[in-house]
């Protein structure tokens, strides 16, 4: 924690469309802008480069040294960024039994990939009269926690409806994250409910950054994402958010105000693991 440094943080709520060129072409465009404005770090949305749905996961699935990994790194590259790159569907392999992910790449400037994070929990909901979802269909979890290592902190990587599991952030925390940041896409029904309300959620019960990137709402495509892209600080507080259209939220990731908060009120350091493990520890409770 001692040797993070503040950053300029942008979430690109990109449009995305069906055409996997033109979603990549206008990642490189959104990304170069933000990176123009003065941003460090850089977010893409869940399912960047493909629609949301169990049906387009397979078709639109690439390995992870292919087309768009390659763009993302290119882009890092040419933007000088760092990039968290959204997330696409992953093909594990060549074989007709591939397994497919749901794929958040990270990009150091170089273009060098730093992290890889396979969403670990599957949004596998019914919502009567309201939505089902059932990612399992086409997609296996993933099995690993991701905290990536830059010059501004280390940051934990969750992807949507991995941020409804708080052992992710809270480990992430323990560990010395400065942020969690998740690439999501929530919807109509789930997103006004949860979506800011999970995100402070998160940012308070562990006194870090929290943000959420979402693509913009398309109301015609098959799964009609909420938006609100959204940056909140370790005290709970929305830092900058915006509406459903394509947009840049941009914020100041300011280090200190994570010492701050946890000075002011001391949750951290009065924990009761003498009553209650430390699920950092990765214990069964
Ligand atoms: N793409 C997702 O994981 C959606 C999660 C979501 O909408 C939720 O309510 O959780």
């Amino acid at each position: 924690m001692s040797k993070a440094k503040s950053f300029n943080l942008a979430l690109v709520q990109l449009s995305v469309t069906a055409n996997k060129e033109i979603n990549l072409h206008n990642a490189r465009n959104k990304v170069l802008q933000a990176a123009q404005n003065g941003a460090n770090v850089v977010v893409l949305p869940e399912c960047f480069n493909s629609p949301y749905g169990t049906q387009h996961f397979p078709q639109f699935a690439e390995p992870l040294h292919g087309q768009s990994a390659q763009a993302l790194s290119s882009i890092a590259r040419d933007a000088n960024v760092y990039l968290i790159g959204g997330s696409f569907p992953e093909r594990a392999d060549d074989s007709a039994a591939s397994k497919f992910y749901n794929t958040c790449t990270i990009w150091d400037p170089k273009g060098e990939r730093i992290g890889v994070h396979r969403k670990i929990h599957l949004f596998d909901i019914d919502v009567p009269g309201k939505i089902r979802f059932q990612e399992s269909e086409t997609l296996s979890p993933g099995q690993s926690l991701t905290h990536i290592t830059t010059p501004y902190g280390k940051i934990g990587i969750g992807i949507c409806y991995d941020i409804r599991f708080p052992e992710l952030a809270m480990i992430a925390a323990r560990k010395g994250c400065i942020a969690m940041i998740y690439p999501g896409a929530f919807n109509m029904t789930t997103g006004p409910l949860h979506w800011e309300l999970l995100q402070r959620a998160r940012a308070i019960d562990n006194q870090i950054y929290v943000a959420a990137c979402s693509p913009a709402r398309d109301t015609g495509s098959e799964y009609v994402a909420w938006g609100h892209s959204t940056v909140v600080d370790p005290l709970g507080k929305v830092i900058a958010t915006t509406e459903d259209a394509e947009d840049i939220v941009y914020a100041t990731i300011e280090v200190d105000k994570i010492e701050e908060a946890r000075r002011s009120i001391p949750v951290t350091s009065q924990r009761r693991f003498d009553v209650y493990r430390d699920v950092a520890q990765g214990v069964e409770v």
